[in-house]
């Protein structure tokens, strides 16, 4: 309600601007406690217990800076980053732009972010407080070894991190999501994984939107062999639907509702390539609790969300986990896990 009378002021604002006003807004609210597990919502994905599964999705905190705030708005999780190895100052602005009237976004951020120390510090002081917290790991845009980038945030974030996504699937970073092919991905994997050791937690892969059927199986096997924690699924689409907006043909990845049906489909695909058999985490277009249970039913066991948080601001995160409950006890269901994969 009180989104609806500021959004404007926020909307006449550059995007850029606006984003980092809303991070200065949240480092006001003190960090609290990380929500109790929330009934039927409670789940447990990759040996992790959930309070419920709407997370924040990578992109909104690339600094790990508000993670608590985040989990004290709502959310059962909050993904940080995406952090590379070196601080790197990312793509000339103006680089985020807002859709409007596709309810959309637009951004070729290109991994801007304080690097892997500053993120460290706060995440190592934040640690104690619980909650779950995922740390997204990049690489620097100049490095010469981008599969040493990730091993060295593996090391450097393991200790400190819920569980590690490693982003291949940004479209901004020249050249990364060739990390998805095949072969390259089975050596990016086997170094991270080696560099995370026994112990360590759960490490999830975000693929992008625009993969080929073969893509996806390919993906599906290498994460099904090295018996990842989960697939994220996923980035935002170089692809470009029709849109309404002024800001259509500007150059990056698109996200929010015109990626909607293209991301639920690749939940479809990643479930049927998997036989169900790997955690699926859904995110793309998510903006209320019927889109969310749609992804849980497709095969999604989690959701995130971050473009709708533009739109519809902080009070996003109860109103979907308020309407996920009620969808669960009208469908006659008594657990996340039972929907997963049934519609
Ligand atoms: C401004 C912006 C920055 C993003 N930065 C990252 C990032 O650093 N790492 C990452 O894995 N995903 C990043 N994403 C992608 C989101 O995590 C998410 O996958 C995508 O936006 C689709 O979800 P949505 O439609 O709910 O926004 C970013 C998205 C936006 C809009």
């Amino acid at each position: 309600m009180l989104y609806r009378l500021l959004r404007p002021a926020l909307f006449a604002l550059d995007a850029e601007k606006a984003h980092g006003l809303a991070l200065q807004g949240l480092r006001l609210l003190p960090a609290g406690k990380p929500a109790p597990a929330q009934g039927p919502l409670a789940c447990r994905v990759a040996g992790l217990d959930f309070p419920n599964p709407l997370g924040m999705a990578a992109g909104f905190d690339k600094d790990g800076e508000v993670p608590d705030p985040l989990l004290r708005l709502g959310f059962g999780f909050a993904e940080v980053g995406s952090i590379t190895p070196l601080p790197q100052a990312g793509n000339p602005r103006p680089r985020l732009f807002r859709l409007e009237e596709d309810q959309g976004v637009i951004n070729r951020m290109g991994f801007n972010n304080h690097g892997g120390q500053a993120a460290l510090k706060r995440l190592k002081a934040r640690f104690g407080r619980g909650g779950i917290v995922g740390i997204n790991i990049g690489a620097n845009k100049d490095s010469t070894d981008r599969v040493a980038d990730y091993a060295h945030m593996t090391t450097l974030m393991a200790p400190y991190a819920s569980y590690l996504a490693v982003n291949i699937s940004s479209p901004n970073t020249p050249g990364l999501r060739a990390l998805q092919d095949e072969g390259a991905l089975s050596e990016l994997l086997d170094a991270v994984l080696s560099a995370r050791g026994g112990n360590g937690p759960p490490v999830f892969l975000k693929v992008a939107p625009d993969l080929q059927p073969a893509d996806v199986d390919a993906i599906a096997r290498i994460a099904i062999d090295r018996a990842l924690g989960a697939l994220i699924v996923s980035n935002t689409t170089i692809e470009r639907p029709a849109l309404q907006s002024r800001h259509a043909g500007e150059q990056g990845g698109l996200s929010g509702a015109p990626l909607r049906d293209m991301a639920l489909q690749r939940v479809r695909d990643f479930r049927s390539a998997t036989g169900g058999t790997m955690p699926l985490i859904g995110v793309g277009g998510i903006a209320n609790a019927d889109d969310a249970w749609q992804r849980i039913r497709a095969g999604a066991s989690l959701v995130q969300l971050y473009s709708a948080m533009v739109y519809h601001g902080p009070g996003i995160a109860r109103q979907i986990t308020r309407g996920l409950a009620e969808r669960m006890r009208r469908d006659g269901f008594s657990a996340i896990a039972e929907a997963v994969g049934t519609g």
